[in-house]
């Protein structure tokens, strides 16, 4: 096969950030995808429905002239989230979803939640409203190592949040695990599952071995072999439940290459030619477009997108090593191996 066509792709799980970062990467996304899930964790969070608007219209004035990309806003959910103002919101079309960031499991979760039980009622509003509950699933407590943080989360965390919570609809975020693939699957219609590009592409050994990696750095960390295996074939099994969430998170380079480098792989710029050549490699072309773009729009329930992608195999297709923005350069994902197609 040397070409396919797709629908136009979107990304259920995107950070744009804001001011000179926001102007650089919003047409990095906008290029390839039609639609994408904004993450709201920024410095401060977006936590009310104006301010969602707000960052809304600030994310359209900095796309391309005639961009038709729609960015689909979320709250960050805090202990102190008022129900009325989120179900307004959403009912509104200003936000399609609400994130979970246990407090302190990630890049600006300083706001997220400690007490789970303190956002309980904002939890029963959604499951009554049918909005989609976002949810970085890693615990923070020190004494559970940070490779088992996501599966802990799933046992102690979220399946008693499922349960104590009927009819709550729920995205697990950037599984990393074949725990995180296996709850996911057994969820039934009311959970999905993101998975980002990098975590098909790297396991630990990638981050360690012969050299520190800070740009393979990210959370949830990637884990061992046996998980990144698990996660290839969830992605590439066509299911319902699992849908691309690249979490493109760029930091300048500055903060990536430091004593302390801070947790994000950048991928949209490539995003689409490195899953390409995953699924090539798994055999697994014919199911591309689902995980890009037929399962994640099903799972929101909103229409598949009509326009169309035509991606060619060729050879070795050539990206920037980095992207220049105003706040600094942004190294572009490496998968390590080279890659061969390009969106027409
Ligand atoms: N994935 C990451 O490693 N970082 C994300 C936050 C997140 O999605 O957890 C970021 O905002 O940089
Ligand atoms: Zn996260
Ligand atoms: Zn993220």
């Amino acid at each position: 096969m040397t070409k396919i066509t797709l629908r136009r792709p979107d990304d259920w799980h995107l950070h744009l950030r804001d001011g000179a970062m926001l102007a650089a990467m919003a047409p990095e996304s906008a290029r390839h995808f039609a639609r994408a899930i904004i993450m709201p964790n920024l410095v401060p969070p977006v936590v009310t429905g104006a301010e969602a608007a707000a960052y809304r219209d600030r994310i359209r004035a900095a796309l391309p002239e005639g961009s038709d990309f729609t960015p689909l806003m979320t709250l960050y959910l805090t202990e102190a989230t008022d129900p009325d103002d989120l179900a307004r919101a959403h009912a509104e079309g200003i936000v399609t979803a609400a994130k979970l960031y246990p407090a302190g499991a990630t890049t600006n979760s300083a706001s997220g939640v400690r007490d789970f039980d303190k956002v309980r009622p904002v939890l029963e509003r959604m499951a009554e409203i049918g909005m989609p509950l976002c949810v970085h699933g890693e615990v923070v407590d020190a004494e559970i190592d940070i490779f088992d943080r996501e599966a802990v989360f799933i046992d102690r965390v979220l399946d008693p949040i499922r349960r104590a919570t009927p009819g709550l609809r729920v995205v697990m975020e950037h599984i990393t695990t074949r725990q995180g693939v296996d709850y996911a699957r057994s969820g039934g219609a009311d959970l999905g599952a993101t998975i980002t590009t990098h975590h098909l592409v790297l396991n630990r050994n990638h981050i360690l071995v012969g050299g520190i990696r800070p740009h393979y750095y990210c959370l949830p960390v990637a884990k061992r072999e046996e998980h990144r295996l698990a996660l290839r074939a969830a992605a590439t099994s066509g299911e319902g439940c699992f849908f691309l969430g690249t979490d493109s998170a760029p930091h300048v380079d500055a903060a990536k290459e430091s004593g302390c480098g801070c947790a994000g792989c950048f991928t949209a710029t490539n995003t689409l030619s490195v899953l390409a050549e995953v699924f090539e490699q798994d055999g697994a072309l014919d199911r591309l477009e689902a995980f890009t773009s037929l399962n994640g729009p099903a799972f929101y329930g909103l229409p598949a997108n009509e326009a169309r992608v035509v991606l060619q195999r060729g050879e070795p297709v050539s990206y920037p090593a980095r992207i220049e923005t105003g706040a600094g350069p942004v190294t572009v994902f490496d998968p390590g191996f080279p890659l061969h197609w390009r969106v027409l």
